[in-house]
Formats: structure tokens, C-alpha cells, sequence
């Protein structure tokens, strides 16, 4: 059994992401099987209510590795001397609704929850930010706190990242452990670019190419990529709501492998943009280095880069910084 207990943030911790993550977290999916938690759960005061819902059914869950759960709407309390943080909570985008409403509704919170977590949280603390626009939240995140090492900041593209696997799985009729090193490159909206260039598939027991195993390059070319790009709006057109159960598992996932050494993507100066990246046993990580990219990948690269950095610019001018 580990003996020191983890304090783990989960943001927007009674709305429907937190709903469905808190349950994974709490009983040891992301941090350990013998790895004691105590759970910070802040959301809005207006929310209060709803949150202490949410605690009961944590306490009636009777889960031996949670060992306390504050719930609370103070920053000061919620960011305490933390090791995770999970920042879920803000507006999650509504059909009609473009992406420059959504970075000026929730930029504001990503600055703030940054300087909570430059006052009150370890300097060890893993950040892991996905309310959108979340590669430019983290962004104002990690700028808004200095004094932890930029590289302890990452956002979820790892949703993307599952809903590619995901896709070529099931054209190829194999499970989705069958499918490896997809790539999510830049930004968590419909520039990402999914590319498959390195991605083998293992088909009865031979390990295949994507494009051999698929043998329709035009298919993932064209309809595959549009579909990972735009899946959480069909997700939010069909059920009205923005994807929740995908994202907890997505999430659960992306830390867990920062935990527990595996790999996946990440960061250039001054943006937060999704690159394939190898996790080494401190948790430290490294881009991975010399895939060999072909013109049809750059221009998705750039496009997807070009619009990280206006959104940055934006942001920044949102805040008068
Ligand atoms: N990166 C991804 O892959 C991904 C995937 C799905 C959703 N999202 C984003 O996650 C966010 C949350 O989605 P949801 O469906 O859980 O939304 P939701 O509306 O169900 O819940 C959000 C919660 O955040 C709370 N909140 C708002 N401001 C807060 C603040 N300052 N501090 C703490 N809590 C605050 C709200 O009161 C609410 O309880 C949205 O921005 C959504 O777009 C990202
Ligand atoms: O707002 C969107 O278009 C996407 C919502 C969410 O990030 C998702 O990917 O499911």
C-alpha cells in the first residue's frame, strides 16, 4: 500500500464530465489500485447544492482508497498543497455557439485557477486542463503560474486521440488495442489534425500498416480525419449535450499514463499544441523525434498551428495581458 495520500482537484465537479470521472478516480483507475486519494471537489457556490449530492454518492460508494472529499467553492481550499489537478469546470459549448464565445466565457477562469495554483499548490503538481478551449486555457493556465515547470501542463486531446483508434478499429473490424500510435497534432477543435502516417494496425496476429490494413486512402484521407474533427459536435447535435462519458474515460486515460509511464503528445513554446510524446518513470516526458512527415501532414500541422496562435493572441487580449 502507498502510504502518502494524493490530493487530487477535480473542477466543475457537479457537472456531467465530473459525473461520470469522479467514480473511475475515486476507486483507483487513474492513480493506483493501492494508492490512497483524497478528492478537492470545487464548482461555483450556485452549484454547492448539487456537489453535495455528488459527495453522498461518493461516500455511498464505500471505495477503500478514498480517504477524505472536500467540496468546496474557495480556490484557497480547493488548490491546497495539491499533486493532480483536473480542471473540468466551465462552459461547455451549446449547438449554435461559436468557439470565440466560448474562449471569452471561460479564459477568465483558466487565469484564475493559475494563480490559485502558483499560491496554494505544489510545485510537483500535474495540470491537466479540459475545459475549452483547452489547449489555449492551459495555455493562460501555465502562464498564470510561473513557478511550476511549464511541463507539468498539458490539455486533453487524448478524446481525439481515442476517437481515431477508435475509428480505424472499427473500419478495420479489430478491437481498438489493435491499433497503435495514431497522432492527434495541435489544437482540440476541428484544425486537429489526426494523422495515421505511423499508425499500424494488427490484423490475425500481423502487424499492418493503417493504410495497408485499411487499403482506402482516400477514406483516411478525407471522411476519416473530418470525422475525429468534428465528432464532439455530432456528439453535442445528437444528444444536446457536450460528449461526457468519452471525456472522463479520455481523461482517465491521459493521466493514468502521465502516473503510470506510457506515452502520448504534448508542447512547443508559447502554445499548447498536441505532439506524440514518450513518458519516462519520473514522469518526465520527450517529444518524440524523426517521424518523417510528408506535405499532406505539414499543411494539417500548420493550419492546425495557425489557429493556436491566433486564439492565444485573442486570449491574451481578452485579459489585457
Ligand atoms: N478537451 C476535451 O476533450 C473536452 C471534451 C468534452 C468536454 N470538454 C469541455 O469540458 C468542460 C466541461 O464540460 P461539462 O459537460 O462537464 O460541462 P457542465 O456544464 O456539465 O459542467 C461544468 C461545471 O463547471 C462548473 N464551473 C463553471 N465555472 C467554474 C469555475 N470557475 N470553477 C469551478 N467550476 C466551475 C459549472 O458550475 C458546472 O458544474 C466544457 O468546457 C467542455 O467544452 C472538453
Ligand atoms: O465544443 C465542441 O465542439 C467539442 C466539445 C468537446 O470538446 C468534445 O470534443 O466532445
Amino acid at each position: 500500500m502507498c502510504s502518502e495520500q494524493l490530493r487530487v482537484l477535480v473542477t466543475g465537479a457537479a457537472g456531467q464530465i465530473a459525473y461520470s470521472l469522479l467514480f473511475s478516480i475515486a476507486k483507483g483507475d487513474v492513480f493506483g489500485k493501492d494508492q490512497p486519494i483524497i478528492l478537492l471537489l470545487l464548482d461555483i457556490t450556485a452549484m454547492l447544492p448539487v456537489l453535495e449530492g455528488v459527495v453522498m454518492e461518493l461516500q455511498d460508494c464505500a471505495l477503500p482508497l478514498l480517504r477524505d472529499i472536500i467540496a468546496t467553492d474557495m480556490e484557497e481550499v480547493a488548490f491546497k498543497d495539491l499533486d493532480a489537478a483536473i480542471l473540468v469546470g466551465s462552459m461547455p459549448r451549446k449547438e449554435g455557439m461559436e468557439r470565440k464565445d466560448l474562449l471569452k466565457a471561460n479564459v477568465a477562469i483558466f487565469k484564475s485557477q493559475g494563480s490559485a495554483l502558483e499560491k496554494f499548490s505544489k510545485k510537483t503538481v500535474k495540470v491537466l486542463v479540459v475545459g475549452n478551449p483547452a489547449n489555449t486555457n492551459c495555455l493562460v493556465a501555465a502562464k498564470s503560474a510561473p513557478s511550476i515547470p511549464k511541463a507539468n501542463f498539458s490539455c486533453l486531446t487524448r478524446l481525439d486521440h481515442n476517437r481515431a483508434r477508435s475509428q480505424v478499429a472499427m473500419r478495420c473490424g479489430v478491437p481498438a488495442t489493435h491499433v497503435k500510435n495514431v497522432i492527434i497534432w495541435g489544437n482540440h477543435s476541428s484544425t486537429q489534425y489526426p494523422d495515421v502516417h505511423h499508425c499500424m494496425v494488427n490484423m490475425s496476429g500481423s502487424e499492418l500498416t493503417c493504410f495497408d490494413a485499411i487499403k482506402d486512402e482516400a477514406w483516411l484521407k478525407g471522411e476519416f480525419i473530418a470525422t475525429v474533427q468534428q465528432r464532439g459536435a455530432a456528439v453535442i447535435k445528437a444528444r444536446k449535450l457536450s460528449s461526457a462519458m468519452s471525456a472522463a474515460k479520455a481523461i482517465c486515460d491521459h493521466m493514468r499514463d502521465i502516473w503510470t509511464v506510457n506515452y502520448h503528445y504534448w508542447v512547443p513554446d508559447d502554445l499548447i499544441y498536441s505532439f506524440p510524446v514518450q513518458i519516462h518513470k519520473d514522469k518526465s516526458w520527450k517529444i518524440v523525434d524523426g517521424l518523417g512527415i510528408n506535405s499532406f501532414s505539414q499543411t494539417k500541422m500548420d493550419a492546425t498551428a495557425a489557429e493556436l496562435m491566433e486564439e492565444r493572441d485573442t486570449a491574451l487580449a481578452f485579459l489585457g495581458v
